[in-house]
């Protein structure tokens, strides 16, 4: 059962050259407790979605779906008050610089003390404030922070990068949300402290019934206890499985050349030889018709200029007219 159910949202922006859709019937689901990774290079339309997904809508654009549920909320049926409501008890978003979250001039442990919920706690004011420091440590813990009264004290500037992003986690999850949305949290980190921001993530998600949806540029930045992942590319879906198998059987060949292009990165030879991409990503001036991958595409055909339907193939969704399974010249 998802938690969350897109299906077929369109975003269309005014440019100077007309209308031109940022998403273009875009599909996704997150179950309840999943970590779904959404892989795109820069500009596909991550952050459009999760603005779409959060609220957080210019109202010069124009949204449409089949579906945008939240729970048992219709997204697009809410006001703007109810939406501010729901979004601001259901989720919460991390970025990839923690400072987004961290004011510089104040202490960390103020500034996570003004996270807690005042519904949360419970007295008056000495014991609110006693209440409101133990909290604050409590959420230190959850989010696998130890030494709590050094870290209390310390300014932002003086905590590690991983130390930072593990804070604004903390601060995100104060209100205990059901979703989380990870905007590239652990871009440019070192391995480890990667590693350390993927287990706490798997922690949130796994063991306390958190959704998380991980946005990501990168396929080598996936986590490795995310259960689904789906590329995007220029605002369309391209596929969408559970992880594992859609990096062992890519049915689409731009999941084939993301994982060419990442196992590159990784110095890895791939097995076989896998395509890459050829040109550039299109301007949103000059988005190609049907298929969008289709000029760079080395399958394409004349069948690409119309969008393909999305198609399943046990349990991977892909939108190609020539998925990679199916044509022998693809081997
Ligand atoms: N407010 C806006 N007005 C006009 N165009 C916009 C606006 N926001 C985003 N865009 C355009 O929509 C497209 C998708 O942008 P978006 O920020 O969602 O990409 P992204 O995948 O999040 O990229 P990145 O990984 O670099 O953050 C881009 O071409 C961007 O220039």
């Amino acid at each position: 059962m998802s938690i969350l159910d897109i299906r077929n949202l369109t975003i269309e922006l005014e440019t100077e050259n007309g209308p031109v859709r940022v998403l273009d019937r875009f599909n996704l689901q997150l179950a309840e407790g999943e970590i779904h990774t959404l892989v795109g290079e820069s500009g596909s339309g991550k952050s459009l979605l999760a603005k779409a997904i959060l609220g957080f809508i210019n109202p010069r654009w124009k949204i449409t779906a089949d579906r945008l549920w939240w729970r048992h909320y219709d997204l697009l049926a809410l006001n703007n008050a109810q939406r501010r409501i729901v979004t601001g008890r259901d989720m919460a978003m991390i970025f990839q610089d923690p400072s987004t979250y961290l004011d510089p001039n104040d202490k960390v442990g103020a500034q996570l003390r003004e996270t807690i919920p005042v519904g949360d706690l419970t007295g008056i004011y000495l014991k609110r404030r006693a209440d409101r420091q133990t909290r604050a440590e409590r959420l230190l813990h959850r989010v696998g922070i130890k030494d709590t009264k050094e870290v209390m004290e310390s300014y932002p500037h003086e905590l590690s990068e991983g130390l930072a992003q593990k804070i604004s986690i903390a601060m995100a999850i104060a209100h205990n949300p059901k979703l989380l949305i990870a905007d590239e949290p652990t871009t440019a980190m070192e391995p480890n402290t990667r590693s350390q921001i993927y287990r706490l993530l798997a922690k949130l998600s796994g063991g306390q019934g958190m959704s998380i949806l991980m946005i990501t540029q990168d396929l080598t930045a996936v986590v490795p206890e995310s259960q689904h992942i789906s590329l995007i590319y220029c605002g369309q879906l391209m596929e969408s499985g559970p992880t594992e198998q859609v990096m062992q059987s890519p049915l689409h060949p731009y999941t084939e050349a993301m994982l060419s292009m990442s196992l590159f990165s990784q110095n890895k030879a791939p097995q076989t030889r896998l395509p890459t991409l050829s040109g550039a990503i299109p301007t949103l001036q000059h988005m190609p018709i049907g298929c969008r991958l289709g000029p760079r595409c080395p399958y394409a055909r004349s069948a690409c200029v119309v969008k393909p339907e999305l198609a399943r193939k046990q349990q991977q969704d892909y939108s190609c007219h020539y998925p990679l399974w199916e044509d022998p010249e693809h081997d």
